[in-house]
């Protein structure tokens, strides 16, 4: 019989023992190596390796990775993202390169780990390292690619049960608190690449940058009341989590601002954005090829964020008024139905989600389609309109820092001109920018005023000249011919 003993005994004990031991092994494995090379044909060779890896590796790898991808499934991976702010805290002297930039909103210079780049972090004694990589593939035929950004943790094998149920929570805390003391708002667009893409994943489009637009309800030159209507709404909004819940409604608000251009529209959302801290996903419906690409497309969206698209009456998808459009059937080969939109907005999806808004931004309310204005798609319809008094006041103290008690004597003029004239923030903004000298600005203002004024009164004049004679006219000028006509009638 063969005992334990026996194998100790031949087992080799002296360094030369072992090392003749270890060169006779090694002359095995490549006897065997080159017999495979010789006799086993290239594609069963690789296959057997690699299937001798998958069986044996778990036993001999001490180390154990999770992949972190940007998107879970449809909609975006929250570890991914706090895996992306907590680790610019993390960066040490292993990292060897790094991306760095500054814009003109920020003081600091911001960081983010480059492709490929490690960084190491310890947790309650256990060591990690994440590693940023980035893998593009071609789509199709076609010269688009699609791109996949994820992180690698890797640790040691027995800390899984730690790591998941521990390390990664106290991940996506930090980050929460990274957040909440930075306060940047993120503002996201869609790659225009993925324009008619069918096979687009929907997901992987929206690219962000720092929302750093200065609009605030302070600089807005809006009516007083109408201002604190907006934030009392917002505010309102942003506290009823259990409300919404208590009445079954899915917790979204939906605005609709509508006027002329320059009269803010853009620069309200910016400034409900500033306000509630929350990022904005400006989508554009023509880069949308079909319902299904839009359904995806906005379940890739984040909880407290506002979904704008701009100028609803101009995209391709048919918004409009039916019953006044009569070329409406010319963009018949647009697949974005109104009703798949208006199903995010109050249907079945709209349930996937908390705490999200809804801007739709229009220059012609009337052209818009009354399944989109009817109560309960649109909570709140916003009227921005042309400057007004108190509008000029917030932009003379915006621009010039004249206020109550500095008040310039144009003041009194450009109140009276600006009540009676069609002039829009913007271009009333555009005359302040021109001079720091206030005298100079405010003359610059006063002539635009009167040239407005004075072009909309002869406006005024041709519309009431060239108008049609009424009834009255064509009655007397029947009877002025037909004179029995006229003294039967
Ligand atoms: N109500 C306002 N308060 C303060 N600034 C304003 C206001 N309206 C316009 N402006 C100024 O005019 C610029 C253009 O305004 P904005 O882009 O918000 O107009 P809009 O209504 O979105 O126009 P459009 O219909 O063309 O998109 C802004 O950057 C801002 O400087
Ligand atoms: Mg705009």
């Amino acid at each position: 019989m063969f005992s334990l003993n026996d194998l100790k005994d031949q087992m080799p004990t002296t360094p030369s023992a072992l090392l003749s031991a270890y060169a006779s092994f090694t002359a095995f494995m490549m006897l065997v190596r080159s017999m495979a090379n010789e006799h086993i044909p290239a594609p069963l060779r690789s296959y057997i390796y690699k299937a001798i890896n998958y069986i044996f590796a778990p036993f001999f790898s001490v180390e154990f990775t999770l992949l972190i991808d940007q998107y879970f499934g449809m909609t975006r991976n929250q570890v991914y993202d706090a895996a992306e702010v907590y680790l610019r805290t993390k960066i040490g002297p292993s990292t060897v390169r790094l991306r760095v930039g500054k814009t003109p909103w920020k003081k600091t210079i911001g960081v983010t780990i480059d492709e490929d780049e490690e960084v190491a972090d310890t947790f309650d004694n256990v060591k990690l390292r994440w590693r940023f990589l980035v893998e593009t593939k071609k789509l199709g035929k076609s010269d688009m690619t699609s791109t996949k950004r994820f992180f690698e943790l890797t640790f040691c094998k027995k800390h899984k049960d730690k790591v998941l149920k521990a390390y990664l929570p106290f991940v996506l805390a930090q980050a929460d608190a990274i957040k909440a003391e930075e306060n940047v708002v993120k503002l996201y667009t869609r790659h225009y690449w993925s324009r008619s893409d069918e096979d687009d994943d929907g997901c992987s489009e929206w690219g962000s940058v720092n929302l750093e637009h200065p609009s605030t309800f302070e600089t807005m030159a809006l009516d007083t009341e109408l201002k604190r209507t907006i934030m009392e709404d917002l505010e309102m909004f942003v506290r009823r989590r259990e409300f919404y819940k208590k009445v079954g409604k899915a917790w979204k608000r939906g605005y609709l601002l509508y006027g002329p251009p320059g009269t803010g529209k853009s620069s309200l959302i910016a400034a409900m954005a500033n306000y509630l801290k929350f990022n904005v996903y400006d989508l554009e419906l023509a880069s949308i090829s079909s319902d299904a690409v839009l359904k995806r497309v906005l379940l890739s969206t984040t909880n407290r964020s506002i979904l704008v698209i701009e100028d609803i009456d101009c995209c391709r998808v048919d918004v409009r008024n039916r019953a006044s459009d009569s070329d409406s059937d010319s963009d018949s080969d647009n697949q974005v139905t109104l009703s798949g939109l208006l199903n995010f907005i109050d249907g079945l999806w709209s349930s996937c989600g908390d705490e999200r808004i809804i801007v739709f931004t229009t220059n012609h309310k009337d052209r818009l389609d009354t399944a989109l204005l009817r109560p309960g798609r649109m909570d709140v319809h916003i009227h921005l309109s042309y400057c007004t008094t108190s509008g000029f006041r917030i932009l003379a103290s915006n621009y010039l820092g004249i206020g109550d008690n500095n008040r310039h004597c144009r003041c009194g003029e450009i109140e009276g001109l600006i009540e009676s004239t069609e002039v829009t923030p913007a271009e009333v903004a555009e005359e302040l920018m021109k001079s720091e000298d206030a005298d100079v600005a405010l003359q610059g203002l006063v002539n635009l005023l009167k040239r407005k004024k004075a072009e909309s009164e002869k406006k005024k004049l041709l519309i009431k000249n060239k108008k049609p004679r009424g009834r009255k006219g064509i009655t007397k000028l029947l009877g002025f011919i037909f004179p029995a006509i006229h003294s039967d009638a």
